[in-house]
């Protein structure tokens, strides 16, 4: 089934941005359907920041056809506006009041009536479990509970697109699992989210598509397991209980390394069924069962190594990477997945 451009939450077609002499954005295309999260990885300095900006009207494209809930960002941006709700690397928390009188700050800017107002921000609050906190400054509260202030306050107008830059970024394991609650809790309602990270697994365990985007260019796109598809390194490995066995899978499956001291084949595997109902198949012509079977997929760090030349992650928690290995994978990768 084909999806208008009507009736996806967002699209861009040959998004462009340049700084100066910089091209940012070189000809940027993104499909996100209604209901769904969708997340944009890319190394720093990437552009991000910038795509995110561009479509939640906050910085102006210099070409291509941009449409966010239906509206074109060039010609109505206020329409966009009124529909979306972004949280960026720099909160719109004013530390110095409460959390309460931040929110009911955001309700007023929505020109909610009072009453209506103090409901929604009592419920809130209390969804985003600062009820406790909420007579306090936000000066006080910890990383996680800002940024849980701050997503509650985009919350306020009841928008159906989030945009969430990097929204766990230098959270602690438990606030950040507490931000994916939200996010999924969000989109079960409805909502759709465009979310920008620097954690793989953060876009891993949330995002229905991803897309990578290094040197200005989208190099590719699709759901987690079709990216781990791209990239080499998965593999099927067999064990055998008897040498007999071994011998004859090892003659049926000829592309496969041999471990002749652990009685393993290892056969190179992109960990698609269908991959693997072949090699068992081949097995099965020659007679052999196996007596174990795993099947290795790369994860998303690897795509993203090979896509991008650098290693996942914020400073200071990248591995050590190599970056020669990704130079073969990429020009394979390019082709996005549909
Ligand atoms: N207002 C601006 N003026 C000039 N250059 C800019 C501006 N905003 C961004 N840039 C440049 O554009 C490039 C992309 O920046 P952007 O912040 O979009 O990247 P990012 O992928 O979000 O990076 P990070 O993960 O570090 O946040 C960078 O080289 C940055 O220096």
């Amino acid at each position: 089934m084909t999806t208008t451009t009507d009736e996806l939450a967002i699209s861009a077609t040959g998004l462009r941005k340049s700084y100066g002499g910089t091209t940012v954005l070189d000809g940027v295309d993104l499909r996100v359907p209604p209901g769904t999260v969708f997340s944009l990885l890319g190394p720093n300095g990437a552009g991000k920041t910038t795509a995110v900006q561009i479509l939640s009207t906050l910085v102006t494209a210099d070409a291509g056809t941009l449409r966010v809930a239906g509206h074109d960002l060039a010609t109505d941006p206020h329409a966009v506006r009124a529909a979306i709700g972004v949280t960026g690397q720099f909160s719109a928390v004013d530390h110095m009041i409460t959390g309460e009188e931040n929110m009911l700050l955001m309700a007023d800017l929505h020109h909610l009536p009072r009453d209506e107002g103090r409901r929604f921000t009592a419920e809130l609050l209390a969804r985003f479990e600062l009820t406790g906190a909420a007579g306090k400054p936000a000066v006080t509260y910890s990383g996680g509970m800002r940024r849980r202030l701050d997503l509650a306050m985009t919350l306020v107008g009841s928008p159906r697109i989030i945009f969430l830059d990097e929204p766990t970024t230098g959270l602690d394991p438990r606030s950040r699992h507490n931000m994916w609650d939200i996010i999924r809790e969000l989109v079960a309602g409805g909502v759709t989210v465009f979310l920008t990270t620097q954690y793989l697994e953060e876009a891993d365990r949330l995002a229905d598509r991803i897309a990578v985007l290094n040197g200005g260019r989208i190099v590719a796109q699709g759901t987690a397991e079709e990216l781990k598809r791209l990239v080499p390194g998965g593999h099927i490995r067999l064990r055998f209980d008897g040498a007999a066995a071994y011998e004859r899978a090892a003659g049926a499956l000829r592309d496969g390394t041999r471990d002749d001291e652990s009685l393993s084949l290892t056969v190179p595997s992109g960990g698609s069924q269908r991959e693997l109902r072949a090699v068992l198949d081949r097995l099965d012509t020659a007679g052999v069962e196996a007596d174990g079977l795993t099947v290795h997929t790369p994860d998303l760090d690897d795509v993203f190594l090979a896509l991008t030349g650098h290693p996942a992650g914020p400073t200071g928690t990248t591995t050590s990477a190599s970056a020669s290995a990704s130079v073969a994978v990429s020009a394979a990768a390019e082709e996005t997945v549909r």
